[in-house]
């Protein structure tokens, strides 16, 4: 179902991509909690194929090479994930595991899963859940995305393509499902659900018990959200053969509004932003700028924004948590200049820790967007706006726009090259001094970085230099002196 059953007030789930259990429980504590972000995202806990002799050694998908539903990784064992789930619900953080079980692992040689389990895929058999040759498709490989059948019943990859449609298979999956939800878990993202079936899903996704009654009222179904590569709606497998049941990943949000504010789209086209895009509704969508996959170029994202453009990916990630569509997921990185390379590690492969610098960023070489002022005040933004509707549009007709929430928030962006936005606008807010969320902050009863006046009629003067260093403006109902 399509409830994230986030609590009260909070909105917005992180991608903690490759973090260990150890430091996503401590983030819940000291920042994700207290900052009013509602989940987060975790890498697949489940046994996957090592594979330290490729190059690079410890690639980040191996993680997508299942090898059992064993909750043993790089991130940590059962009791540390179950102790991650304990620790953020009860600062109100939700937990939602990527699971993959479209496949399991690949054909490689010397085959060795991280927690010591040997399968042997040459053979289709994986005796740690059990799995063997009966269990799967064919060895025919994906490879015509017009076609199904093909997209479904043959091999991603190589990875070889388990049968949904068999009892025993469903019932291994649920049994796994079912070991993450009685740790407190309130969903799950479905790794390549685009290759499985929706009828098989479906009948999974029934079968799973409900959430625990440690953290959820009884009763209570998991969320799911399913991986849909869908960039250009031209496959034969389309995004709506799954709505009926789960939420998609809209990956046409993320591409569109890159394309946007990269310049090859005006932004003020953006003011009927959502189903009259071709975006699936919005309560059927995940929506994110970029995600593990895309930001390395992969999975036909084409060129999306990442932090590796820091100015235009804040205005995108902005405009994201401004506008009322979707249900909102932002990205936190490791550095990577190789598609392939895995998370930052010592010497043995052991990820390393997630250190806080006194200016409250990341070190270590995560590079934890999630706690970039500008998110984060986006996060707060969204927070204090939930439930009003776009007020106030105005644009250039060009690249400079800007748009209230009913009278609780508004928001200017300057996308125009070396032009400075100037105007005194309508914001919808009351009468009084605002500080601006993205130059600075509200703190002891000052702003820190630009303030803006709302006049007794609502309207204020807006100011963004082409010079400065974030294209956007906003203030809200929470930054109010
Ligand atoms: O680059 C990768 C991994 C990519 C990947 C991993 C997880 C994802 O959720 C994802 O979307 C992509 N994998 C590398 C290396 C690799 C991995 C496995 C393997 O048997 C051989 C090589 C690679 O070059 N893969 C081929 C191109 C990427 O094709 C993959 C897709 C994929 C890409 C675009 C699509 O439109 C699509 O429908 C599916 O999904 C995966 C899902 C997985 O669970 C595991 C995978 O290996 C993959 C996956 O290889
Ligand atoms: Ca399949």
């Amino acid at each position: 179902q399509k409830d994230p059953h986030w609590v009260d007030g909070r909105n917005t789930i992180v991608h903690l991509f490759e973090w260990k259990f150890s430091d996503i429980a401590a983030e819940c504590e000291r920042f994700l909690g207290p900052m009013g972000y509602a989940g987060v995202q975790t890498s697949p806990v489940n046994e996957y194929l090592a594979l330290p002799n490729n190059s690079p050694s410890r690639p980040w998908w191996e993680r997508y090479q299942p090898v059992s539903y064993k909750i043993i990784s790089r991130s940590g064992d059962e009791s540390a994930f179950a102790d991650m789930v304990r620790r953020c619900n009860n600062v109100g953080v939700r937990i939602y595991v990527d699971v993959v079980f479209n496949d399991m692992c690949a054909t490689w040689s010397n085959p060795v899963g991280y927690g010591g389990d040997v399968p042997d895929p040459a053979n289709k058999y994986y005796p740690a859940v059990s799995y063997s040759s009966e269990n799967f498709h064919s060895t025919c490989s994906v490879n015509n995305y017009n076609d199904a059948n093909n997209v479904r019943n043959c091999e991603l990859s190589g990875l070889h393509d388990l049968d949904q449609s068999q009892s025993y298979v469903r019932g291994k999956i649920v049994d796994y499902l079912n070991t993450l939800v009685s740790h407190g878990v309130a969903g799950f993202r479905v790794d390549a659900a685009k290759h499985m079936w929706p009828a098989d899903l479906e009948a999974i996704y029934a079968a799973v018990n409900d959430l625990s009654t440690d953290f959820f009222p009884s009763g209570t179904r998991p969320f799911f959200y399913q991986e849909v590569i869908d960039q250009t709606g031209t496959e034969a497998v389309k995004s709506s053969e799954y709505t009926g049941f789960g939420v998609v990943t809209e990956f046409k949000y993320g591409s569109m509004l890159s394309n946007a504010f990269k310049g090859n789209n005006p932004i003020h086209w953006l003011v009927n932003w959502g189903t009259a895009w071709g975006l699936l509704d919005s309560d059927s969508a995940l929506a994110f700028i970029d995600n593990h996959d895309n930001q390395r170029g992969s999975g036909g994202g084409g060129d999306i924004l990442t932090y590796k453009t820091a100015k235009l990916y804040k205005m995108a990630i902005s405009f994201m948590l401004a506008w009322p569509y979707g249900i909102t997921r932002v990205m936190s990185s490791y550095y990577f200049t190789n598609n392939d390379a895995g998370p930052p590690a010592d010497g043995s492969g052991n990820i390393l820790d997630v250190t806080i610098n006194s200016d409250n960023t990341c070190g270590n070489g995560w590079v934890c967007e999630h706690r970039w002022r500008q998110i984060y005040s986006m996060v707060a933004f969204k927070n204090t706006v939930a439930g009003t509707s776009v007020t106030n549009w105005w644009d250039n007709g060009n690249q400079q726009i800007a748009f209230g929430r009913g009278n609780a928030g508004f928001i200017a962006f300057n996308d125009q090259y070396n032009t400075d936005f100037k105007q005194t606008l309508q914001t919808g807010l009351s009468q009084g001094t605002y500080c601006d969320v993205m130059s600075g902050s509200k703190s002891n009863g000052a702003c820190t970085g630009k303030s803006v006046t709302v006049n007794g009629d609502g309207t204020a003067y807006i100011e963004i230099l082409s010079s400065e260093d974030d294209g956007v403006l906003a203030i809200h109902s929470g930054s109010k002196l």
